[in-house]
């Protein structure tokens, strides 16, 4: 799928997933025929941008955008045991309680938004009871604790990356259109610091944040954490990163990123921690990053700077900090709405011969 950096990606799933970028040379083209729409050139600002991005995902077909699916990715972290986290970790398997009755904040939005939502456990630290709306992929029961250990084995993590492929891959099977990434797990913006740190990379005290809401001493003591994970492992490579540092959500969500671009679909990133995911799936794979659309700039430490590392301006700038996919199914109807651009907006040569 990458090349032959990456031995691990060229077999299973990713063997049939080529990722090619975006094909530029119809660029100019799709620009003309946005500029020939009824407004004045240029007035849609970004959203002609999101436009020809969607057009040159879809090209030469028009692109669609109705079916859009949240897909949230839930595991436990090991090194939730190290106090990175101001919340304990039996919430994700609450959470993802929540989810499936459908009242968190993920239900909400995605429900305001026109997106539909699938729950997958990757890894929660429980026996999760049998659910229609659960989608069993567990890999094993949270990763292990980076601070003393690898949190996975890179086996661990290739197939939780394959899984993650492959769930979005029958999605788009069955006609999904647009892809969105989320994410549930106590711990995890830890890992995502991590993971950003080795692959940007950068310092980790601009990687560490108060997460889900740490105050200063709680900052100090995930900085500290974080450090000792670091410490233990001197991995730069992309698998090397994810398997020492987790988590499987993160891995999931990459593989998703992945899975998303070689079908040629749009996948809209969240937050925090589903852009460590689309980092990781870059670094992989640089031609993904095409099929991005990163959603909004989380309040979160450390996001604006992974976001450069990335080239990408978020569409949306809401103080968000919650995950779960929520700055994503926002950003839905803006991707639609640039969908529209392309596909509804009559001609300004048109409506002009209508009083001629
Ligand atoms: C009730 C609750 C619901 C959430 N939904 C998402 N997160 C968010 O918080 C977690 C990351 O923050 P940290 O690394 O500080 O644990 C992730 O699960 C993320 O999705 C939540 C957190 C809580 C407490
Ligand atoms: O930006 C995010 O996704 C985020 C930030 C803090 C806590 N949970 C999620």
């Amino acid at each position: 799928m990458t090349g032959s950096d990456y031995p691990e990606l060229s077999s299973g799933v990713f063997a049939d997933l080529p990722i090619a970028p975006l094909d530029r040379s119809h660029e100019p083209e799709l620009r003309t025929r946005i500029d020939g729409k009824c407004k004045p050139l240029g007035s849609l600002g970004r959203l002609e941008d999101l436009a020809v991005q969607l057009g040159l995902i879809w090209h030469p077909e028009p692109p669609r955008t109705e079916n859009a699916t949240l897909f949230v990715f839930a595991a436990d972290h090991g090194l939730a045991a190290e106090g990175v986290s101001r919340y304990p970790a039996h919430v994700t398997r609450a959470m993802v309680g929540a989810y499936l009755d459908g009242h968190a904040g993920a239900n909400v939005l995605a429900r305001a938004a026109g997106v539909a939502m699938r729950v997958i456990d990757g890894g929660v630290d429980a026996e999760m009871p049998a659910h229609p709306d659960l989608l069993d992929a567990k890999i094993r029961r949270g990763t292990r604790n980076s601070a003393h250990e690898a949190a996975m084995t890179q086996h661990e993590a290739l197939t939780a990356l394959r899984r993650g492929a492959e769930i979005v891959r029958e999605a788009i099977e069955q006609g999904v259109d647009v892809i969105a990434i989320g994410e549930m797990g106590i711990g995890n913006t830890a890992s995502a610091a991590l993971l950003m740190h080795r692959l940007v990379p950068a310092p980790l005290a601009d990687c560490v944040g108060p997460g889900s809401g740490l105050d200063p001493e709680g900052v100090a003591r995930k900085l500290s954490a974080t450090e000792r994970a670091a410490r233990r492992s001197n991995a730069t490579r992309p698998l090397d990163v994810l398997a020492e540092f987790g988590g499987i959500e993160i891995a999931m969500m990459a593989g998703a990123v992945l899975g998303a671009a070689a079908c040629r679909r749009p996948v809209v990133i969240d937050g925090f921690i589903a852009s460590a995911a689309a980092l990781l799936a870059v670094r992989l794979a640089p031609a993904a990053r095409d099929y991005c659309v990163f959603s909004h700039r989380s309040a979160e430490r450390g996001h604006s700077l992974m976001l450069q590392a990335m080239h990408a301006e978020p569409y949306l700038e809401l103080k968000l900090r919650l995950g779960e996919g929520t700055g994503a199914v926002l950003a839905v109807p803006l991707v639609r709405a640039a969908c529209g651009i392309l596909t509804e907006i009559a001609d300004l040569d048109d409506v002009l011969a209508a009083v001629s």
